[in-house]
This record gives structure tokens, sequence and C-alpha cells, in this order.
């Protein structure tokens, strides 16, 4: 199973000045900072560098030599990078310390590093640097000044940790081919046969998928018609294989690397639509609690509208062949239930917008177009009135019988949406359908997990380590808004136990669970071996290359006879749990209640942003707010501060921009300039651009 390598770091500076006062050192952060980049830069998630070692030296050759035996014959770290002792003063003794050690020298490190510094600055020449492998472990000998340090290992970092793994013995799985391809592209080294032949060991993966066969494509282009022809399915959990961490064990078995394989948000959608059931028929009241729901019936309609002749206007009912003239007032009739009496030609009676026209009356003047001819003595009512319109035409100003819609109609078809706009429950009143057949709409539960959660509003303030509970009423609101009935699951403990028994009590109570919490890789990240090992779960997928929101993880557990229930555990980060529920378990509710095609996933819109935009490693769905300018176009202004722990980055959010990972984009660029378009996932609603 290909998985996440750590390449273990140590980096060791070798300075007299540092040695006796830590607080000099900029070596440790500048090194740091190069890793962590380098770290980002990774376009796929085969491998991480992680700073294990750090460690502040004399210029000694003997301590020297002792961390090097340390670090790789006992602790078997990937890489050692030292700093300092590389000139030519009497005290700087790294390369011959180092040189004593190495197994194997490595000059064409040596070379890269001259090479690039050369460029920068002559002074290079005045440096030693040796390189090579002890053992296991790759070492490098930096300079010592903190800028020549981090240029030299700028220059060589993309190749180490070919350089390591291969060190290392060489793990087939590690590396797959498109990522030697790419480290070579982005170190400028041809990929000649010869360079192919001495990697193919490693990037050869023998048919097992490595982590990104399946693409880190961002999850813009996802809409699937639930289930279907496109991608293959990726790899899921084959029958009886359990991937997570046995419980039982001690910390020191859990894994170390992440046994679910790295799926494309693209893939996720199609094992979501693939995995839920078949929405279930049931019977459902008209009224203003039918909203968002998918009618699962074809309805007709079974009486007309209007059910009788009705007047358009406020005028007088006439007989249209009369024409114009001074007529008698024979009765009124006003909107109202009740009996007419018949009109006959040469009279007139008074009429009000949508009643019923008398019997034999063939159209209606407004009553603008008619002037009072005679009014009784007291002055109170009408008695002759005079019609002015000529050419009245038979029906005029009047809705026939079944004229916006006959009996037998077809008022809605299956599958339509009864929308907050209202017209379908208005549309299913007028003609008085009482109950529906439509699809049941899920009900969610949602569980927060974590020892560190609180319940949000408990008064007393935070110990240290005690957080806030934002993620479930951010969830509930959330499932509420769309309509969905919400359960409140509460929070449960961090312990295999309290785990169990609530969402035992959930699967006997709700049809969907979301959790929040504990699906990463700390030992307290209890959800994967919950699904697996006590509910016998399936868990279809347990990473996503997207960010935020890597763990997300989706299972379904069998309960007795019936369809399996899903269940989204999603991270516990606020943000990555906001931005999953909305891509993934939003589809999967709408599926389930009945939404097909399209409409089951978020409308998509092309938007211009505002501002320049930093790619990261993974494709990313960085929250916006989207506005209508004053042209129709649409804008998008970040919501600022991305990190997955950051809830305010939802704040005032309606769009999820779509960036691309930034090894999707060609000629090397790292960011969306302002003014470009990218894709955007709607979540909210639309505003109009403030002036
Ligand atoms: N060694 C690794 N560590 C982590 C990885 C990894 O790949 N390797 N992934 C990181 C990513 S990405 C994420 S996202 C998080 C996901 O963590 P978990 O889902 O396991 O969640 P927790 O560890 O329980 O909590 C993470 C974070 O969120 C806070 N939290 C949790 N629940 C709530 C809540 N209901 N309301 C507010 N805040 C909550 C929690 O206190 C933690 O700060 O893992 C990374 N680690
Ligand atoms: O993917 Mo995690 O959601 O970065 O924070
Ligand atoms: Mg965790």
């Amino acid at each position: 199973m290909s998985a996440t390598k750590e390449l273990t770091v140590g980096l060791l500076i070798v300075s007299d000045t540092a040695a006796a006062d830590h607080a000099t050192d900029r070596a440790i952060d500048t090194l740091t900072a190069v890793i962590a980049e380098a770290n980002a830069q990774i376009h796929n998630n085969s491998y991480e560098w992680l700073v294990e070692e750090r460690r502040i030296i004399p210029d000694d050759k003997e301590k020297i030599q002792e961390k090097i035996k340390d670090w790789s014959d006992n602790k078997a770290l990937s890489l050692i990078i030292t700093t300092g002792g590389t000139g030519f003063a009497k005290r700087d003794v790294t390369p011959e310390a180092v040189s004593e050690m190495l197994d194997k020298t490595a000059s064409g490190l040596v070379h890269g590093m001259l090479a690039a510094s050369l460029k920068i600055t002559p002074f290079a020449i005045m440096s030693r640097p040796v390189a090579g492998v002890r053992r296991d472990t790759v070492i490098i000998t930096l300079p010592g000044s903190p800028k020549g340090a981090k240029e030299n290992l700028e220059s060589i970092i993309k190749l180490l940790p070919h350089a390591c793994i291969q060190a290392a013995g060489g793990d087939s799985r590690v590396i797959h081919s498109g990522g030697i391809k790419k480290l070579e592209k982005e170190a400028g080294v041809a990929a000649s046969s010869g360079a192919h032949d001495h990697h193919s060991h490693l990037y050869e993966s023998g048919g097992l998928a490595s982590d990104d066969a399946v693409g880190m494509t961002s999850g813009c282009g996802h809409h699937h018609h639930g289930g279907g022809h496109h991608a293959p399915t990726p790899r899921t959990q084959q029958d009886g294989e359990l991937r997570s961490n046995d419980l039982t064990g001690d910390v020191t078995r859990r894994h170390r690397s992440s046994p679910y394989p790295m799926i494309s948000v693209k893939e996720a959608h199609k094992l979501v639509a693939e995995k839920i059931s078949a929405p279930e028929v049931v019977k459902r009241k008209v009224d203003a609690g039918l909203v968002g729901y998918i009618l699962a019936e074809d309805v007709k309609a079974k009486e007309s509208v209007p059910a009788f002749r009705a007047s358009i206007v406020d005028g007088y009912a006439v007989v249209h062949t009369d024409g114009v003239g001074i007529y008698p007032v024979v009765g009124v009739s006003h909107a109202a239930p009740g009996e007419l009496k018949p009109l006959e030609s040469g009279q007139i009676a008074r009429i009000t917008t949508g009643a019923p026209l008398p019997p034999g009356a063939t159209a209606v003047v407004m009553v603008e177009d008619t002037r009072i001819a005679k009014a009784t003595d007291d002055g109170k009512e009408e008695l002759e009135i005079e019609i002015l319109a000529s050419g009245l035409t038979e029906l005029e100003n009047v809705r026939e019988i079944g004229s916006d819609m006959k009996t037998g109609d077809l008022l809605l078809r299956k599958g339509a949406e009864i929308t907050a706009v209202g017209g379908e429950v208005g549309l299913l009143a007028s003609v008085g359908a009482a109950e529906v057949a439509v699809y049941k709409k899920p009900v969610v539960g949602v569980l927060s997990t974590g020892d560190e959660i609180v319940q949000h509003d408990r008064a007393e303030s935070l110990s240290i380590g005690e957080v806030r509970d934002s993620n479930r009423p951010t969830l509930l609101a959330a499932v509420n808004a769309r309509g969905f009935e919400a359960v409140d699951l509460g929070i449960a403990k961090d312990q295999p136990g309290t785990l169990e028994d609530v969402l035992k009590d959930a699967l006997s109570k709700v049809d969907v669970i979301i959790t929040t919490g504990g699906v990463s890789m700390g030992e307290k990240d209890l959800l994967k071996p919950t699904i697996e090992r006590t509910f016998n779960g399936t868990i279809h997928f347990g990473r996503v290359a997207m960010k935020p929101g890597k763990p997300t993880t989706f299972a379904t557990i069998p309960v007795n006879d019936d369809i399996p229930k899903p269940i989204f555990s999603l991270p516990g980060n606020p943000a990555s749990a906001t931005v999953t529920f909305h891509l993934f378990v939003l589809p999967a509710l709408r599926q389930l209640a009945g939404f097909i095609g399209d409409d089951v996933h978020l409308a998509k819109a092309l938007v211009t942003v505002e501002q320049d935009l930093v790619l990261d490693p993974r494709p990313e769905y960085h929250r916006a707010a989207i506005r209508i300018d004053r042209s129709g176009g649409l804008v998008a202004r970040s919501t600022g501060g991305q990190r997955s722990s950051r809830i305010g980055s939802m704040e005032a959010a309606n769009a999820l921009l779509c960036l691309p990972a930034i090894s999707e984009v060609g000629d090397k660029r790292t960011r969306i300039p302002r003014g470009d378009k990218v894709e955007a996932l709607i979540i909210g609603e639309l505003k109009v651009l403030d002036v």
C-alpha cells in the first residue's frame, strides 16, 4: 500500500559562537523554513520531510562524529544536514569529521551545491563541502552562513528524497514514476534513459496504485450523476481488510503513515454517489413543511383553475355584442361564493376582480371605460352606467373555466423539487392536493468528538487544552438550513467505549451520521478503528486530496437487515469540517432525498478573483464572498487566512473557490493572479457588490 513516507532529518549546527549562546543561531530557523517550503512544494503525498533532531555543537571533530554516529547508526535518520566549519579557518573541521564517517561519498551533491553557490557568489570557492552516505543516512555539509546554507540546501533539496530513499534501500512503492519525473523536471535534470534505468526500481510500482495515480485535480469538475460511467473507481476496502489502527495495541504500533489511499475529490464524490442507497418514498401533507422535498410521483390537477368564469378586472359584466350605450345595473357580483342572477342582453352587472360572471355575461368592461349615467336619489347606488368601450370581444377580461389549468393536466412531474420560492406548494394547493408522495429526507445526527471539546456556551472560562465546540452548532445550523432534520448527538470523549455507545444509539435514531474530529493520525483518533473494528463498517475513503479536509472519511455501517447507514467522519478542524460538509455530506443528503443529476451537487460559476491567490500543493477550496458586480459578472473576495482551524474563514463566505494544486498549473505558477477567473462552488446566497 503506498503511503506518505516520513523522511527524517537531523540539523547539526557546528559553531563555537552558537554553541556558547544558542540565541545567536539563525541556521536552525533558516533551514527549518527551507524544509517546510520543500514540504509545501511536494506535489503528492508520497513523502514528507520531518525534522526530528536539532543540535548546536562547537567546532569539535569528536563531538561532530559522535552526533553523526548517533543519528545515523542509532536513529537511522534519512538525512543529516550540518552547517558550519566548512571554511579554511583552523577550527573548521566539519568536512574532515564527516568524511571519516562516510561509507560512500556523493560528489554529485557537492558539485550541485557548489555550482549553485558559484552562480551567486565567487566566495563559494572558499567552501569545502562534503556529502555522502553512512549506513541508511545521507549526510550533507552546508556553509555556516545562514544565507549560504539556505542557497546550498535549496539547490539540491528536491533531489534529496530520491537520494535518501535509495540510501535506505529504496522502497519501490514510495515514489511513483510521475513523482520522479517531476523531481527531474523541477530540478532541471534531464530524464535521460540512463537516469531512467537508474530510477526504474523506484518508480515501477508493480501495479500498485500510488497515491496520486488517482489524481489530485481540484474538485470542481465533479458532477456525477449518481453512479455511472466515469473514471475507474478508486481502491476501496476489500472484504475483511482492516486498515485502521488496532486499538488494543500499544501506541508504538500505530500506523506511522496513513493506510488510506489519497483519492481525488472527484473520486470521493463518485464513491459517495455509489454507496448512498436509493431514496425511500413517503406521503407528506401539502403545507409549508413540504419545502425541500422531491416529488416521487407525477401530480395531476384534480380540478380546473379557475373553477368558474371569473373576471380579470373590476368593472361591469356585459353581453359583449351590446356595444356602447347606457345600461341598467341589474346585479352585483363580488368575489364571494353565492348564486348569481342571469344577465340578459341590454343589462349589465357590477363585478370585482376574481368574481364569477353572472350566467349570460360574455365579457367585462373596466370601470375606467365607463361613466355613471344615473344614481339613486340619495346618491349611494349606481342605477345606470354608460359603457364607453367599443368593439368588445367575447370573453374579454374573463378567465375561462380551466384556462389556468384543466382537470387532468400534469401539474408537477416526479422528480420536481418543492422549492422555498413557494411556487410548487402554491400549485399543489391551488388544485386541492392534500397529500403527495415524496422521497423521505434523511434525518441527520451530528456528533462532536474529542476529550478537549466542551459545550460552546459553557459559562466557565476554558482550562488549558479545552476547546469550545464550534463544529456541532455549525453543522446543526447548516443541516437545518438546508431543510434536513438534525439530531444533536452531543460530544463524545475519545474513549472507544464512549464512542461506541454514542454511535450505537445514533444508528438507531438517524439515517446519516456526521462526526467531527478524530480521523487523522493521532493515537486518540478513534473514528476509523471504531467504524471498522467495532461496527464492522466499510471505510470507502479515508483521505482526500484537498485542502482543507485531507482526512475526510466516508463509511457505511451495516444495521441489522437494513441498508447500511452512511457515516461521514469529518476532520476536527472547524473550517475543514464545514467545507467538507458542503462538498460531500450535502450532496449525499440530497441524493438520499431524491435529488438527481447536477441538482445533487453545489452549483458552479466562473468568478473573477479580486486578489492574488497563492496555490497549495493540494487542490484548495478557498473560502470567498462572491458578489454580482454592476455588469452582472461575479467577483470573489477571499475571506482571509485559510488555515483549517480558522472558522473565521467561513464567515460571510458564500462560495468555495476551486484552486488547482500547484502541480496542476503549468509554467511553475504558484498563484492565481488577481483578475483571473476561477470556478466557484456556491454555498450561500449571492449578494450585489457594494458600491
Ligand atoms: N501526522 C499527521 N497529523 C495530522 C495530519 C496528517 O496527515 N498527519 N492531518 C492534519 C489535518 S490536514 C487535519 S484536518 C487534522 C484533522 O484532525 P482530526 O480530524 O483527527 O481532528 P482532531 O485531531 O480531533 O482535531 C483537530 C483540531 O480540531 C479541533 N476540533 C476538533 N473538534 C472540534 C470542535 N467540535 N469544535 C472546534 N474545534 C474542534 C481540535 O481541538 C484540534 O485542534 O489533523 C492534522 N494532523
Ligand atoms: O486538510 Mo486539513 O483539513 O488541512 O486541515
Ligand atoms: Mg487528530
